[in-house]
């Protein structure tokens, strides 16, 4: 299966005021096949929407690149010129945000501004076909009598249906990737059930990364998920893999979360404290201050990523516990609730 992105060991980080940087993204390594949905996940703070505005090309001014590559279809986004990634906004790669409202512009019609977005990518276009598309689009988000709707403005609409025109606005060229971040938060359960159906649909015409805290939306739409703690990626592998056999610690709290989805004989706990300021990050393990199961090798050791069957992979230093490589190691630690 091809991958459309491909993160090979990015990472980034903030200038902070005395000119240093702060490490948030470390060593980022995961995939979107074409055709699949990636869920992105973790608490607030985990540098989730960072790793969206990292493949758009819109991270903050304060943001440095500290290394790696974002491969779109093999070509690395990270060197390409901004008249080149304006070219891929919108066209290739589109982004649906949290807050539909800050997103649409409240003076401007709602299919005026659909209709720009297909402009600017199709300068050649005929008025009348863009309204065709606009439309179009419209209908297959679900809007209903788009041909009257096109003319009213974003107050006009209820939150669900902005959302929608978020969606139909985003799809209009036909992107290769959609990232929806946290894209259902903001929306009542009945109208996120209809937005994530609308969603699983587009899979049908190109890849998804959904970035939520939510494990539950990304069990309704996802094939594979990435688990990211304080910048990292602690675990990765098929859905089916991290609901029913989740091997991090962190993702185990994530799981307790969703507990009619795990069976209860696994252990589950949910966990204590939040995920640290960037500045506070543990040398080793980031999850360190927070794991019930910390080994003393974790405090100052960055954990190697475990390569387990099926793709699932996770970066944890119990995976390496009693391996013959790892004796000096192990020999050495205890358990912290030992
Ligand atoms: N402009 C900035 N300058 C310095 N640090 C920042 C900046 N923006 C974000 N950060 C740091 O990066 C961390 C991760 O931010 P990010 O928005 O990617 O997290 P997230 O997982 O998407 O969280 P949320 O779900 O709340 O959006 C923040 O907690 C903060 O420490």
């Amino acid at each position: 299966m091809s991958k459309l992105i491909e993160f090979k060991n990015y990472s980034m980080g903030f200038r902070n005021e005395k000119g240093q940087i702060n490490n948030l993204l470390d060593n980022i390594c995961f995939s979107i096949e074409e055709g699949k949905a990636v869920g992105v996940v973790g608490e607030s703070g985990c540098g989730k929407s960072m790793t969206s505005l990292s493949i758009m090309g819109l991270l903050p001014t304060s943001a440095v690149i500290q290394g790696g590559e974002i491969l779109y279809k093999g070509t690395d986004l990270l060197k390409k010129s901004e008249i080149e990634m304006q070219k891929i906004r919108g066209r290739e790669i589109a982004m649906i945000f949290q807050e539909p409202m800050t997103a649409l512009n409240p003076v401007l019609t709602i299919g005026f501004q659909i209709g720009e977005v297909l402009k600017i990518h199709f300068p050649n276009l005929k008025e009348e076909d863009i309204k065709k598309e606009v439309i179009q689009q419209l209908e297959l988000v679900g809007i209903p009598n788009p041909e009257a709707r096109v003319n009213q403005y974003p107050h006009q609409f209820s939150g669900g249906m902005r959302q929608r025109v978020m969606i139909a606005m985003a799809l209009i060229c036909k992107p290769k990737l959609l990232i929806a971040d946290e894209a259902t938060t903001a929306l009542d359960v009945t109208i996120q059930a209809q937005v994530l159906d609308l969603m699983k649909r587009l899979k049908e015409n190109g890849s998804l990364m959904v970035v939520t805290h939510n494990l539950g939306v990304v069990a309704e739409i996802c094939d594979k998920v990435v688990v990211m703690y304080a910048g990292r990626v602690v675990e990765q592998g098929r859905l089916e893999a991290i609901l029913e056999n989740p091997k991090h610690p962190y993702t185990r709290g994530l799981m307790a979360a969703i507990p009619t989805m795990v069976s209860s004989d696994k252990e589950l706990y949910t966990i204590p404290g939040t995920v640290p300021n960037i500045e506070d990050f543990e040398k080793g393990c980031r999850f360190f201050p927070r794991c019930e199961y910390r080994l003393d090798i974790c405090k100052d050791n960055i954990p190697p990523t475990k390569r387990l069957m099926n793709n699932h992979y996770v970066q944890c230093w119990l995976e390496f516990e009693g391996e013959e490589a790892n004796d000096d190691f192990n020999n050495s630690q205890s358990r912290k609730s030992d």
